[in-house]
């Protein structure tokens, strides 16, 4: 789907007046309803996203992920209300929230899991998320990462990476010995991002619930994704897994964009990026950890229950 060519200004002209983005979908245009009070993008946001040229000449925004004005309703409840949400191209994001608050709702949106009722989702600026089936989505390059790690228990470390890597489309080259040789090396590269080469004989059965959820996280990253989703990495992990989880996510953002959900307030901390603090499906606060941390909304919600 190709759009009409926006610039940044009159995009950000057109967002704050609160009008939906021209072409987003040719045959139904998104309706963008603002609900009283609901928080929209503010002029920080699009000046952000203006002062980077989009990759994409025909792209309405530099920033990767763009939502506005999101709104799901299951029977009449809204588990999103007019959620807004910009994530830049290499950002990571913390995404923080009381149970309830529409952090899966809002993976489900951005995954096509689930379709909006109004709003707007655009991926890298040119795709319109809903319009799009979850297949489609993920092959554009946005990897979700669920909350329990889903390997083959029974076959070795190395073989679950390998077989994400022959699920990889992109592959280069039909013949079979080179292909071979570029999938043994992205096994051994992605088994070494996610520290796991002294595991890879190893059963994926026999890994503790940490490297688990590595070799799933090196599962994902075998398909290259612009936009890793990562829900609630931390649970059930001990101490350390923790910690090096947060590095491992840190070293993770340099080449693509993370969006992490989590209710572990210590791994917030060592992530270390802008947290973003959902309530009754919309943004409440945003900014460093210990600012939200410190906003009286913020307590009475989620940090002082
Ligand atoms: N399919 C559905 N039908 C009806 N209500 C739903 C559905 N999915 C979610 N909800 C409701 O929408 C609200 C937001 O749910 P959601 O799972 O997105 O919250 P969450 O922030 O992920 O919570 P948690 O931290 O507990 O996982 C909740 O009140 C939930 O009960």
């Amino acid at each position: 789907m190709s759009l009409t060519p926006l610039n940044a200004r009159q995009l950000a002209a057109k967002t704050l007046a609160g009008a939906p983005f021209p072409g987003t979908t040719a045959a139904s245009p998104p309706e963008v309803v603002k609900s009283p009070g609901a928080r929209s993008l503010e002029a920080d946001d699009l000046l952000l996203t203006a002062a980077r040229p989009p990759r994409d000449p025909q792209a309405l925004t530099s920033a990767l992920l763009y939502l506005d004005a999101i709104t799901v309703s299951f029977d009449g409840f809204r588990a999103l209300n007019a959620l807004s949400l910009v994530i830049g191209d290499k950002e990571m994001r913390a995404i923080i929230g009381p149970n309830g608050a529409g952090k899966t709702t809002m993976m489900d949106v951005i995954t096509g899991k689930t379709r909006p009722n109004t709003g707007t989702a655009l991926f890298a600026g040119v795709h319109d998320l809903t319009a799009l089936d979850e297949a489609s989505i993920a092959q554009l390059g946005i990897g979700r990462k669920f909350q329990t790690p889903t390997v083959f228990d029974m076959h070795t470390v190395e073989d679950n990476v390998l077989l994400a890597v022959k699920a990889d489309r992109r592959a280069f080259a039909n013949i079979t010995w080179h292909r071979t040789a570029h999938e043994r090396a992205r096994v051994d590269e992605l088994l070494e991002r996610v520290r796991l080469q002294d595991q890879r004989l190893r059963r994926a059965g026999d890994l503790s619930h940490g490297q688990k959820q590595w070799l799933e996280i090196g599962m994902l990253l075998a398909q290259e994704p612009r936009l890793l989703l990562v829900d609630e990495p931390a649970a059930g992990m001990t101490d350390q897994e923790t910690a090096d989880t947060a590095v491992l996510l840190r070293e993770i953002a340099k080449t693509r964009s993370v969006v992490v959900v989590e209710h572990d307030m210590q791994f917030v901390r060592d992530l270390d990026v802008k947290v973003t603090v959902l309530h009754e499906g919309a943004v409440l606060a945003e900014g460093p950890l210990d600012q939200v941390s410190a906003d009286a909304r913020v307590i009475e919600v989620y940090l002082g229950r």
